[in-house]
């Protein structure tokens, strides 16, 4: 009976941080969790394999991340990643530390409000139907990165979907560097961080006569909590990596 069961037990990197805070307040308050440990930045990685958890939880930041998730894997403990700065060989370099732990599962995803992972579906489905697709993600003004995650596999997902697909039009010649903001995949993404904003994307597209906005925001970090503890539940059952948050849903 699900009563009898242990709970799962969580440690949290990144504990003292906007994200770490509002994962302990949510482990806290889930009845099949427990959390053992709360790390941050200067605290000893150990308290973590010590209290015996069962899964960490990572949201700290890009530079320090990969340091985290081998440590963890070594320590044989599953881990939920929702720290932004995954590149395709970052991925590439998880899998190959997993490649030795045939038992142990990492999700890493870029962003678990259910929102924001429609949003990038149905981003990626349209994108085959227009002629042209801009990004814009608009954050806080403490984000250290630039451009999101999100942007950058929202980006991705455009890309694969368009392969074919002739180049955008774009006759425009930039007379100021950045005014057409990155390139991601050939994707232009525009970055905007400005007081009173929390984690907001649109995706527009455009064709002949028309466009389309595919909006997602977040205007509060609870948004990201069911995604992060459904994580938590699925890692245990998901040997390997699993990348995004759509994987967890079907
Ligand atoms: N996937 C998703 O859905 C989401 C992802 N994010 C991503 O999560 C990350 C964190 O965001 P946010 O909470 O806003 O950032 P914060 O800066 O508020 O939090 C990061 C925390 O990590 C701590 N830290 C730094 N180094 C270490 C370390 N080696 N071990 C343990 N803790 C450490 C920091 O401490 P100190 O400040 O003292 O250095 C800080 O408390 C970012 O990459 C962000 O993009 C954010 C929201 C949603
Ligand atoms: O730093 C943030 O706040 C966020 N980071 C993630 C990202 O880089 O995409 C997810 C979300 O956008 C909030």
């Amino acid at each position: 009976m699900d009563d009898e069961r242990e709970p799962i037990k969580v440690g949290v990197l990144g504990a003292r941080g906007r994200m770490g805070t509002e994962v302990c307040k949510a482990i806290d308050a889930a009845d099949d969790m427990e959390l053992v440990a709360m790390v941050d930045d200067g605290d000893w990685l150990f308290n973590v394999s010590d209290a015996g958890a069962d899964v960490v939880v990572d949201f700290t930041t890009p530079d320090v991340v990969m340091d985290n998730l081998h440590w963890c894997i070594d320590q044989n403990i599953n881990v939920v990643v929702g720290t932004s700065g995954f590149s395709e060989s970052r991925l590439e370099r998880v899998r190959s530390w997993l490649a030795h732990k045939p038992d142990l599962g990492v999700v890493v995803a870029p962003n678990f409000a259910i929102g924001a992972v429609l949003m990038m579906d149905f981003a990626a489905r349209a994108a085959r139907h227009f002629e042209s697709v801009e990004i814009v993600e608009m954050h806080h003004p403490k984000k250290i990165d630039a451009p999101s995650g999100t942007a950058v596999r929202t980006a991705e997902m455009i890309a694969e979907a368009r392969k074919g697909m002739p180049a955008m039009p774009d006759a425009t010649k930039e007379e100021m560097a950045g005014a057409r903001g990155t390139l991601v995949e050939g994707v232009p993404v525009h970055s905007i961080r400005a007081t009173g904003l929390v984690a907001h994307q649109e995706v527009l597209l455009g064709t002949e006569g028309e466009t389309l906005s595919i909006r997602h925001d977040s205007y509060d970090r609870k948004s990201f909590m069911p995604g992060v503890l459904l994580a938590v539940r699925k890692v245990l059952q998901r040997p390997g990596l699993t990348v995004g948050l759509g994987p967890l849903l079907d």
